[in-house]
């Protein structure tokens, strides 16, 4: 404890030799935070973050990261010839694995980095999708998740090995090249780094990145649901990068109320998204996520989150009946099936000779009869019914088996884990016994043991479990919110307009 606070108060010693202030004319002063904003523990949203030391006005610059203090492939290389060169030698790798290299070097020069302090306050762990081992990944239960928590792995894996031989090249230290390592660092880019306009794996922005996220909402101006400013390098696929690069979006980018680099004042600007009490903490929008891309890219999940979508398995026929883009064919977290998806359906249900007359009217978003929308709800219903039935546990169970695992996290005795162990059978005793914590037949032993190896590796695998429970439970709630949804609308369908 006493160690985190000497390394923030390092941090922010050298945060404000860096320049980076939060001052309100953005003038470096001799502390970087404390005008503005200060650190503070979060548990609600996101643990550390920043929070207003004062009343915040929307709009107001609260702070600014010179390019100086930003972590870029950039200014690593042209500090250092020995990376410099060896990286050369490897330009077949992506720009996110040269930062990510570029961040295990410099993690490698301890002490005599000039980017210490900074780097000794990241975090130790991650839960993106690509940590999860094959036991949480099956905890996932729906297949599409299971299939992102697979590729993340594998994707992982082939990345460090492409870098494998420029670490050698580099001599890092065996723990720095180690896949683990990997797994850490790419973790920090993917989750930490944010949008430049110079570097597709985007900067490493100290103090900016302690910044928590929150959903775009209602004190966007819209574009800002498009995309935010963190992390452009592992945005969902065919999704922002090519918005990112046409020209009509850069235009709107600039609009953004959130933050970004900018070019006039050559720094990280962070600006109020609305107005804030003192004490409140301050958020930031990375971009626009569903619970799935912000487990796979930034290791949690919102129970709240508007931009969430369950997409379900469609019949081939259905997605060549209309023209609109399977991605835009889901349900929001409210249960409410998306424009496209209903207008997708009432096309279906209507006789393929009739679909051409009625096109206009399903594309605008209307019903096209009452038996149409009767059909078309009754259909939804079920699918989700059917889903929900195939999983292998229920949204009672799943609920259950989080205070189990909250109980397990908790727990002081090995008489409080028997119980817990012995209350909720299959899946918690199947983790007990993966993680090697289950000693035999003995119960007390068992017990005993895990008492003795409930620490760092097993609690990290607890907490990717959890966020596992947690993702697959709000996925069923939302299937069965589209249930509620489409059985009183399907008793009701002519008070419905699309
Ligand atoms: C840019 S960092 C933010 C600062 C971070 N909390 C820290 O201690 O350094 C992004 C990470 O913070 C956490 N985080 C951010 N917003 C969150 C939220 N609303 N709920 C839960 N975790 C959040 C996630 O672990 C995410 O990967």
């Amino acid at each position: 404890m006493e160690e985190e606070v000497e390394n923030l108060e390092n941090l922010l010693k050298w945060a404000a030799d860096m320049g980076i202030t939060d001052s309100t004319n953005g003038n470096p002063s001799a502390s970087c935070l404390g005008h503005s904003l200060t650190i503070s523990n979060f548990p609600e949203a996101g643990g550390r973050g920043l929070g207003a030391v004062r009343d915040l006005r929307k709009g107001e610059l609260i702070l600014k990261v010179p390019k100086s203090a930003l972590f870029t492939a950039e200014c690593l290389l042209q500090k250092d010839q020995k990376l410099s060169l060896a990286i050369n030698r490897h330009h077949f790798l992506s720009p996110i694995q040269i930062l990510i290299v570029c961040l295990l070097y410099e993690v490698g020069k301890g002490k005599s980095s000039m980017w210490y302090p900074y780097l000794m306050l990241l975090p130790r762990s991650y839960h993106i999708l690509a940590t999860f081992g094959q036991f949480q990944r099956q905890a996932l239960q729906v297949d599409d998740a299971i299939w992102a928590a697979e590729r993340a792995v594998s994707t992982s894996e082939s990345e460090w090995k492409q870098a494998n031989k420029l670490m050698e090249e580099l001599k890092l230290k065996p723990q720095l090249v180690s896949f683990k390592a990997w797994l850490w660092a790419s973790a920090t880019v993917s989750s930490r780094t944010m949008h430049i306009a110079w570097d597709k794996a985007g900067c490493l922005c100290p103090v900016g990145d302690f910044f928590n996220y929150a959903a775009p909402g209602e004190e966007s101006d819209g574009i800002e649901n498009v995309e935010g400013r963190m992390h452009a390098s592992y945005l969902p696929n065919g999704g922002t990068p090519d918005i990112l690069e046409s020209e009509k979006f850069n235009a709107h980018l600039h609009r953004l109320t959130d933050g970004g680099f900018e070019e006039d004042v050559n720094s990280y600007c962070f600006y109020a998204r609305k107005n804030y009490k003192k004490g409140e903490q301050v958020l930031l929008s990375y971009g626009t996520y569903t619970n799935l891309e912000l487990l796979e890219h930034y290791g949690f999940i919102l129970n709240e989150n508007p931009n969430d979508k369950v997409f379900i398995s469609l019949e081939s026929g259905l997605y060549s009946s209309s023209s609109l883009p399977k991605e835009s064919q889901y349900i929001e977290q409210n249960g409410k099936p998306s424009f496209a998806l209903l207008s997708a359906l009432r096309l279906w249900m209507t006789p393929a000779n009739q679909r051409r007359s009625v096109g206009h009217l399903a594309y605008s978003g209307c019903q096209l009869s009452v038996d149409n929308e009767i059909s078309v709800m009754i259909w939804i219903s079920n699918k989700c019914h059917a889903i929900l039935k195939n999983l292998p546990t229920s949204i009672k169970e799943d609920s259950l088996l989080l205070s189990a695992i909250n109980k397990i996290q908790d727990y002081n005795t090995p008489m409080e884990l028997k119980k817990v162990m012995s209350a909720f059978g299959n899946e918690v005793r199947a983790f007990l016994e993966t993680s090697c914590l289950k000693n035999g037949k003995n119960g007390a032993a068992a017990a005993a043991a895990a008492e003795l190896s409930l620490s760092g590796k097993t609690k990290l695998s607890i907490e990717r479990w959890k966020f596992a429970v947690q993702w697959r439970l709000r996925y069923k709630r939302t299937l069965a919110n589209c249930i509620s949804y489409c059985d009183e609308l399907g008793l009701l369908p002519c008070c419905q307009t699309g």
